[in-house]
């Protein structure tokens, strides 16, 4: 099968890049704010699957940078899902927990009404949008908290802290799943092999388990790399940002599992598969 991805540096498109044989496209070759060229990239090359693992991700940035934010969210995954269509091969997209309000305490499931809390939910949304009104074979893969050794993440963020720090305040009520890169590359990979083989894809969500809040991942954390570090639970009103998030981004993850056989992945195993990597 031959794969070929948006994003080469990102934290999933280098697990996609360790795990499979693909053809990744940096920002270089394929800059996602010029969506034509991304459309002209699959219109050229002679892939049997395209998955976009580029994105905008930058949660708070993305409130004074909505433009740019839409055309790489939004604009440029409807472009190659358009040109994918033509072609007539499977599109695989990833998008977000922050698609959703974040009210009540109920896990999302993939019906749930949308109402994104933020510039960058709104953005990611408006990809979804585009990717399913182009009208080819497609999936949306939603995820959540996105940790691994590449690229920038909370895992990161909350080591190098510790190194200048031994108190935390970090927000205790808002709860979801932290899901490791290599597990939603190795989702993508089943899914794309599946699709290949005639699966109809659709939109599915896939997160760690169990949920878990912000505080106790980074307890988590400091657990695991064996650092002493006291992380005061806060709620979300004491840590002002200039992005709101959502306070439930608990994703239900039946779906998957019953349409594909891909189980939700266990987070705590992941991140002390991540911190052998990093050296902690
Ligand atoms: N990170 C998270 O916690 C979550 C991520 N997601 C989604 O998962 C997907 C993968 O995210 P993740 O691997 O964490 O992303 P990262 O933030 O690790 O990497 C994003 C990648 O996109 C690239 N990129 C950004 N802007 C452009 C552009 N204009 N043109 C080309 N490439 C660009 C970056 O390139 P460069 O290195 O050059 O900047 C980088 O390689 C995204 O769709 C994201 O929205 C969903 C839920 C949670
Ligand atoms: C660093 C830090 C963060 N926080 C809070 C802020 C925020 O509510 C939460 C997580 O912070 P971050 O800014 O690392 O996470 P954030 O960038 O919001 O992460 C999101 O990224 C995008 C791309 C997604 O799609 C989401 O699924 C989610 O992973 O922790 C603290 O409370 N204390 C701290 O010291």
């Amino acid at each position: 099968m031959r794969i070929l991805v948006f994003g080469e540096s990102g934290q999933v498109a280098t697990e996609l890049r360790h795990q499979a044989e693909v053809t990744a496209l940096g920002r270089d070759l394929a800059d996602l704010n010029d969506p034509d060229a991304c459309a002209a990239r699959v219109t050229a090359m002679d892939a049997d699957v395209v998955i976009n693992a580029a994105a905008y991700t930058a949660v708070d940035k993305a409130e004074s940078e909505d433009e740019l934010a839409h055309v790489v969210n939004g604009l440029a995954p409807a472009a190659m899902a358009r040109a994918a269509a033509a072609r007539g091969i499977p599109f695989l997209h990833i998008s977000t927990d922050y698609v959703f309000s974040g009210t009540g305490a109920a896990p999302w499931v993939e019906s749930d009404p949308v109402d994104p809390p933020n510039a960058y939910g709104r953005s990611k949304l408006a990809g979804e949008e585009g990717v399913r009104a182009a009208g080819g074979r497609h999936a949306i893969l939603r995820t959540s908290w996105v940790f691994s050794s590449h690229g920038a993440n909370f895992v990161k963020t909350m080591l190098r802290l510790s190194e200048s720090r031994d108190t935390l305040n970090v927000v205790e009520d808002q709860i979801g799943g932290p899901t490791p890169a290599a597990d939603i590359a190795a989702a993508l990979l089943a899914m794309a092999k599946a699709m290949q083989a005639g699966h109809a894809g659709g939109t599915y969500h896939f997160g760690g388990t169990p949920w878990v809040s912000w505080a106790d991942f980074a307890r988590e954390i400091f657990a695991q790399a064996g650092r002493k570090m006291v992380v005061n639970g806060i709620p979300t009103t004491d840590y002002p940002t200039p992005a709101a998030r959502p306070l439930n981004s608990r994703m239900d993850c039946t779906a998957i599992q019953n349409d594909f056989g891909i189980s939700a992945p266990d987070w705590k195993a992941g991140l002390s598969k991540v911190l052998k990597d990093l050296g902690v």
